[in-house]
């Protein structure tokens, strides 16, 4: 079984503004409200390519029960653990000639309750996928996904890390399959500015000696580059389209990546299928539609 952990589950409201002015009230054009947090958009892309996954979190309050509600909806399996205190973020995200978001730091997740993610995960067995995805509230610890994974290394566990910073960096030791920064996180991992194509595969490079088995950059609509673990360089543009809405690229890109590995178990296809599912849903609304990623995995 494949099971995501969104340690801060999201609504995500994406408004429009025909013009942002910072200091004045704008007035929006559109709104809309969907359920977010990286490992949930993991569930829900899985489950638009056939694959069940359990999701996995904290939720809290009025907004966590909404998320539930929205997520259970759409026909993916919940374990959420719920929080005493204070509400599930709500991230904005404003579409104007730019697109900006304001990610919010989330309720406070109490020692009890990581404990009983703990439990939950102790659940897990050989042949299982874990996806650790998304930012945690700055009340944890940065070594937090490190606990989780120190935990579970010697079950034979595929372990998929979509995180930033030390959060990601510390568990590298644990040699997780699949890690898929984009190329700002991969620069600020180091402090460095990549300018080109050459630069982006030396830090990748990087990562995987630090233990990561398949290191996958993002780049938006310049596509992405993999390092897998044969150490083979794959590079991958965009299918052409319109972007609506690239809020959750990223994790669609995970869950393609993952479910094409599955299907196929090279890594080539497991890039293609990640970028037509990241680009589906750069070209969508909301996440990317399993007809439209049909569509382009054609074109790639
Ligand atoms: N503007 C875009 N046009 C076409 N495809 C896109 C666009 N933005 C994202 N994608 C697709 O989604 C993938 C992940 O997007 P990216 O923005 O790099 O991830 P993240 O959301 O994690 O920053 C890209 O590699 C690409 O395949
Ligand atoms: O946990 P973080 O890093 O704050 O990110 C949460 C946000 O990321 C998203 O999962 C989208 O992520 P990507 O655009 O990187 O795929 C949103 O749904 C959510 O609001």
């Amino acid at each position: 079984m494949i099971y995501t952990v969104t340690f801060n589950p999201a609504l995500d409201y994406v408004v429009r503004v025909e013009q942002l002015i910072t200091g004045h009230v704008n007035r929006t054009t559109s709104e809309e409200i969907y359920y977010g947090g990286k490992g949930i958009n993991v569930s829900v892309l899985l489950q638009t390519l056939g694959l069940d996954s359990v999701a996995l979190g904290f939720i809290a309050g009025f907004t966590g029960e909404e998320i539930e509600k929205g997520v259970k909806a759409q026909g993916i399996q919940t374990d959420f653990i719920r929080l005493p205190e204070g509400i599930s973020r709500i991230n904005l995200k404003i579409k104007s000639e730019s697109e900006t978001e304001i990610n919010a730091n989330g309720p406070s997740i109490t020692e009890s309750a990581i404990t009983d993610l703990f439990e939950k995960l102790d659940k897990l067995v050989a042949g299982d996928t874990l996806v650790l995805a998304g930012s945690i509230p700055s009340t944890l610890p940065d070594n937090i996904y490190e606990q989780i994974m120190e935990r579970l290394y010697k079950k034979d566990i595929r372990f998929v890390v979509d995180a930033t910073n030390d959060l990601l960096k510390n568990v590298l030791k644990y040699k997780p399959f699949l890690i898929k920064p984009n190329n700002h996180e991969l620069g600020e991992m180091f402090g460095v500015t990549l300018e080109t194509e050459d630069d982006i595969i030396r830090y990748a490079y990087e990562l995987q000696n630090m233990g990561a088995r398949n290191v996958l950059i993002s780049m938006a609509s310049e596509g992405a580059i993999l390092i897998d673990e044969n150490n083979m360089v794959h590079r991958m543009g965009v299918p052409s389209g319109k972007v609506v809405n690239s809020v959750g690229a990223g994790d669609s890109m995970v869950a393609g990546f993952l479910a094409g590995y599955m299907k196929t178990g090279e890594y080539s296809e497991a890039l293609r299928l990640g970028t037509a599912s990241g680009s589906a849903t750069a070209f969508s609304p909301g996440l990317g539609s399993k007809e439209l990623i049909e569509t382009l995995l054609q074109k790639l």
